[in-house]
């Protein structure tokens, strides 16, 4: 080959996903998320492939650091540097190995949501380049069978102005209108009294149609943490998340004393060093416990591939985990490598969460399309702000 495939150009937008919604610890009324287009010069169905990411909600866009070093260097890249073997697709682990050069380990900061971002749109051109859907083209990378039936739940549940517990039940009840029959909401944004009260109301609405899941989002200390496992572990909860800072791990694994039930955290730790910290200090059980890693805010899947190999190290089923975000990235490598499932934003962070509008949810599970890529041509008012930045 004469001329090696390339990828011709980089493009990041930084876009509001902003809403007047508070969790425990923030607000998302300045919330933003980075859309990027790695366009490269293949053709097919007569045009030029172009793969798109974004990063997932709780971090903000990071426009700077995708401009000033992690797009140049993809592109500075000698494009054959960037080929797989037979030369005949992007080799995703070499372009992440290209856009990694110069950087020192350990403090992952957000250089790891910028990656996430970039590492997305990769391997959306790969799996289009390959003219698959990407959870089919992982699982024959695999050596595994795919299975195109994804366990989904409802995030949700937050703290909003002027919103009682009635709306908060008719929020849970629309969830179960539309098929899920898992639904999280927030806690710790309250005292624990009033959350006990919201709770109860969300169990009286779901009754045993679905399971509630609750998230601190991080915000407690260890004494705070134990006293709400000691209320919560009367309910038949789905899972306890993030009750402490999420790189405590001994608060952790303390916790684990105090809740029998199932926990869940993850969604805070950005690499597979940090990840295997976790299982190895944080009191997590594999029998149980719920590991939430979000390839988008975590330096991609190339590096959740090693998060994967960190769990099996550990003695962890890649079906214990249940990545955190809402996204079609993490519903491919759910379908494709065998995951729990995938969390899913009904009503929030349009138009990037979700699924194609093809799919709906059934008995808390959603079925994949057959669409090239990570499926968001199948999504219309997604691949419409996509088309927009890369034309
Ligand atoms: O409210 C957030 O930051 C999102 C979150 O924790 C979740 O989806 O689990
Ligand atoms: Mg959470």
């Amino acid at each position: 080959m004469e001329n090696a495939m390339r990828i011709v150009d980089v493009r990041e937008i930084t876009q509001p996903i902003s809403s007047p919604i508070r969790n425990a610890y923030i607000d998302f009324t300045k919330m933003t998320t980075s859309l990027v287009a790695v366009v490269t010069d293949v053709v097919r169905d007569g045009r030029p492939v172009v793969g798109y990411g974004f990063n997932s909600n709780g971090r903000y866009g990071q426009g700077g650091l995708i401009r000033e070093r992690f797009a140049p260097r993809l592109l500075e890249a000698d494009p054959k540097s960037l080929l797989n073997e037979a030369g005949d697709n992007i080799d995703p682990d070499k372009a992440w190995a290209a856009m990694m050069a110069n950087e020192k380990p350990g403090g992952h900061g957000e250089r790891s949501v910028a990656v996430g971002t970039l590492d997305m749109a990769i391997w959306d051109a790969v799996a289009k380049i390959a003219e698959k859907p990407l959870f089919r083209l992982l699982a024959e990378r695999h050596g595994r069978e795919a299975n195109p039936r994804v366990f989904v739940y409802a995030a949700g549940g937050y703290y909003y102005p002027g919103k009682d517990d009635d709306a908060l039940r008719a929020e849970m009840r629309s969830y179960l209108d539309r098929g899920y029959n898992v639904v999280k909401m927030k806690i710790g944004g309250a005292p624990l009294t009033d959350d006990r009260r919201r709770i109860e109301a969300v169990l009286a609405e779901i009754g045993s149609q679905a399971q509630l899941a609750v998230d601190a989002n991080g915000r407690f200390d260890l004494e705070t943490a134990i006293a709400y496992a000691k209320a919560l572990r009367d309910y038949p909860l789905f899972w306890y998340e993030e009750a402490g800072d999420p790189l405590d791990f001994a608060l952790q694994s303390a916790l684990a004393e105090f809740y029998p039930g199932p926990m869940a955290t993850g969604e805070n730790l950005f690499s597979h060093q940090d990840a295997r910290n976790l299982l190895r200090y944080g009191g997590m059980r594999p029998d149980r416990d719920w590991l939430q890693f979000d390839c988008a805010l975590s330096y991609g899947l190339c590096e959740y591939t090693r998060t994967l190999e960190a769990l099996r190290v550990a003695g962890w089923g890649w079906d214990r985990c249940i990545p955190h975000g809402g996204h079609q990235m993490s519903l491919n490598i759910a379908a494709g490598l065998g995951l729990g499932g995938n969390e899913s934003y009904p009503d929030l962070f349009q138009p990037y969460g979700g699924f194609p509008d093809s799919v709906r949810v059934e008995n808390g599970h959603v079925t994949m399309p057959e669409l090239p890529g990570i499926g968001f041509e199948g999504k219309a008012d997604l691949i419409s702000v996509m088309r927009d930045l890369a034309s």
